[in-house]
């Protein structure tokens, strides 16, 4: 009997909605309970583990899971974390994934008078990345005061713990709420599918291998969109030259039209308001853009 591939994604948080999403795009059929860490897959050998997302790369490095979805910067803070320590901190990162995008920055009280990082040389700074903060001021020559906090590290300057904090930023809201703002960003994150360096039997590879191949199609199709439009023929290869990444559209005919034709697309990008007025201007007509579910060969 082939053991189960172990999946660990984070438990509640940024992440998990979107990696609970991408399994089962990837036709893993399983249902959350939210008092169960783990969930077992139906439909497949594979059992899905739900943690906090600091210890995903662990769990992966340690071989105690055999796939993880995490944050780069989670992975590299931990990898940096273990280097230190000297423990092995090896993983096979398999591909960055389309969410979770966020940056890990430098950011200061308002009224704060920012330079460069030199500025906050011999200050306090509050992070909950005290590995990456610290390469970071290393390679710069600056040093500095830790303050690590595991959470709301935006609060720490007006607590009067710190002069300045490292912490999360996406929007830029909660610096704003917080009366900060970004100076320097040091590390710039997506989520990321890795894999234990732990060989595995060949049926678990080979599982591994059709999840990650499922996983680029899911990817590519939700990056992509299938567009059809009637199109003069007069101006058939400027319209096509507007279609982001279609190459080598199909070209209809259409029924009792010598003058036009039907082009049928995929096109790698999405397809912009601007565009499609470029399009309609050029004498295209019908145009529809539609979403694609899954993509493969
Ligand atoms: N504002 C954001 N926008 C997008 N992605 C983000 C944002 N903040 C964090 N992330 C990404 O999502 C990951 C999880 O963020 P979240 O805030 O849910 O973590 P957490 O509070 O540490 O959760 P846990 O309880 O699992 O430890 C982060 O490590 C980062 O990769
Ligand atoms: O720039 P923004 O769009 O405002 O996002 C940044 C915030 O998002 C994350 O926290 P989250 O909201 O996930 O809550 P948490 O602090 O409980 O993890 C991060 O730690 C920041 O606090
Ligand atoms: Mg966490």
């Amino acid at each position: 009997m082939t053991a189960r591939l172990r999946i660990a994604i984070q438990k509640s948080g940024r992440l998990s909605t979107e990696s609970q999403q991408l399994l089962k795009s990837c036709g893993v059929k399983f249902n959350v309970n939210e008092q169960r860490l783990i969930a077992h897959a139906d439909n497949m050998p594979v059992d899905i583990l739900r943690v906090r997302d600091d210890d995903i790369p662990g769990l992966v490095m340690d071989g105690v899971v055999d796939l993880g979805i995490v944050g780069e910067n989670v992975l590299e803070e931990e990898q940096l974390e273990r280097e230190c320590l000297g423990n092995a901190s090896d993983v096979v990162k398999l591909r960055q994934l389309d969410f979770g995008a966020c940056r890990l920055s430098l950011a200061v009280p308002t009224e704060f008078v920012y330079g460069d990082a030199s500025s906050l040389e011999g200050l306090r700074i509050a992070t909950s990345y005290p590995n990456l903060l610290r390469r970071f001021m290393q390679n710069k020559g600056i040093s500095y005061q830790d303050c690590q906090l595991k959470g709301s590290v935006e609060v720490a300057p007006r607590a009067g713990l710190a002069d300045g904090i490292c912490d999360l930023v996406s929007t830029g809201a909660t610096l704003e709420a917080n009366g900060l703002y970004e100076t320097e960003v040091i590390f710039r994150s997506m989520a990321c599918i890795i894999q234990s360096t732990t060989p595995q039997s060949d049926a678990k590879q080979a599982l591994i291998n059709k999840i990650l191949s499922r996983v680029n199609g899911v990817i590519r199709a939700r990056e992509s969109k299938y567009i059809l439009l009637h199109a003069p023929t007069e101006t058939l290869e400027q319209i096509v030259a507007l279609l982001p990444g279609a190459e080598n559209p199909t070209v209809l005919p259409l029924n009792d039209e010598t003058n036009r034709v039907a082009i049928h697309a995929v096109s790698t990008e999405d397809l912009f308001w601007d565009t499609m007025e470029e399009l309609t201007a050029l004498g295209a007509s019908s145009i529809l853009v539609m979403p694609i579910e899954k993509m493969m060969g």
